[in-house]
């Protein structure tokens, strides 16, 4: 059985969903962004926190978990500059929590859902896995300490680990049962939808003095079924121990400009933006672009979907 902890939340979900289809899982998440009904239903849910050790002691008690998935964290770059503590209380010393019990009841494969923001201001044009990690931002200090702790534990107690560094994750199930559902949504894509859909007066353009062709921001947007079945090559592997104490971009390798992105979505669409140009958001570096190559010739993995794929996938929806 598999055990994936924040199972309810946008990307968690998503994997569940393929998951269900190759192994037994349980989900545990406290629903703090997650959603119960986007679980799917062949999995068993507990309703728990992360942090809390009674709630883990009696999963791994009552359960035979051979690895865990971790999508759990607060992941809004803004909001950490904003409230540090939530995220290093969260995101670092509620997955030591985890760990911990992980590793009492011997259970040693981990697959750990990391960022693009570990990698903070990247010198290279395409990053690599092993580009400088220099995050500018508490989100991406606290994904990469717990990339340090990973590598510590595997040196130490034999915990084998795959680490994924999403770059930004985006669209929706081919079923259009479940897509992506933040409430406040902050993310770039679901927000141009909804002021396509009259749900919002306006799109708020962060920056556009970036050093960057069009002055936004550039980023490498990734479906989340490309996501989840990444995930799925992770497991085989780490079953398989045909890998451990990895480190794997996930991107399309294709970078589009806040512009760019408005554009697709009006395209895909056929509806008119209401765009308004604003300053810069706190912790936003100017361009983020993977190289996913190594996961690929390790494991065969690579990104099938493309932005107009992704943002179509999303407006079905939306719509629905
Ligand atoms: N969305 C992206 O573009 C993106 C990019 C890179 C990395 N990531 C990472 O991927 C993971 C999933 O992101 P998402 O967009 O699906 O976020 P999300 O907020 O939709 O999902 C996170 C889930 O974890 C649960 N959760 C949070 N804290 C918990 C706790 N203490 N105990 C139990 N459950 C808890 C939430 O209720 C939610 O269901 C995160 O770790 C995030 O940092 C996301
Ligand atoms: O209303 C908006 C929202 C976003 N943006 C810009 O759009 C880009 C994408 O922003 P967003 O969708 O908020 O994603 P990111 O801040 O890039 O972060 C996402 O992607 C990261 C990986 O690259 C993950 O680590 C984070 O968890 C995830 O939230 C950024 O340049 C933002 O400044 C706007 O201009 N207007």
């Amino acid at each position: 059985m598999i055990l994936v902890v924040g199972g309810a939340g946008y990307i968690g979900s998503h994997l569940v969903k393929e998951l269900v289809e190759k192994e037994e899982v349980i989900v545990l998440d406290n629903l703090a962004t997650g959603h119960e009904e986007s679980i799917d239903s062949r999995a068993v849910f507990v309703k728990g926190d992360l942090g809390n050790v009674e709630d883990l002691e009696s999963i791994f008690s009552n359960y035979p978990i051979k690895a865990v998935m971790h999508f759990a964290a607060y992941s809004l770059v803004g909001e950490s500059v904003q409230d540090p503590y939530k995220y290093y209380e969260n995101n670092v010393a509620n997955t030591l929590t985890l760990l911990n019990v992980m590793l009492k009841h011997n259970v040693k494969n981990f697959i750990f859902s990391s960022t693009a923001a570990t990698y903070g201001i990247p010198k290279e044009e395409i990053i690599l896995e092993s580009s400088e990690t220099s995050p500018i931002n508490p989100y991406g200090r606290s994904k990469l300490m717990v990339e340090q702790i990973l590598a510590d534990f595997h040196t130490a107690y034999g915990l084998h680990y795959v680490v994924l560094r999403y770059f930004n994750a985006a669209g929706a199930h081919v079923s259009g049962e479940i897509g992506e559902n933040h409430d406040p949504e902050t993310h770039l894509i679901p927000i141009i939808l909804q002021q396509l859909l009259g749900e919002r007066e306006s799109i708020s353009v962060f920056g556009t003095d970036y050093p960057t062709e069009d002055g936004t921001c550039i980023r490498d947007y990734i479906h989340v079924t490309d996501l989840a079945n990444a995930h799925i090559a992770a497991l085989e592997a780490l079953l398989k121990e045909t890998k451990s104490a990895e480190t794997y971009n996930l991107g399309n390798g294709v970078g589009y400009s806040v512009k760019q992105v408005i554009e697709m979505c009006e395209k895909v669409t056929g509806r008119k933006a209401n765009v308004i140009l604003s300053d810069r958001r706190a912790g936003d570096p100017a361009r983020l672009v993977a190289s996913s190559d190594k996961i690929y010739h390790e494991l065969g993995w690579k990104a099938e979907r493309g932005l107009e794929t992704i943002i179509q996938s999303a407006w079905n929806w939306h719509n629905k």
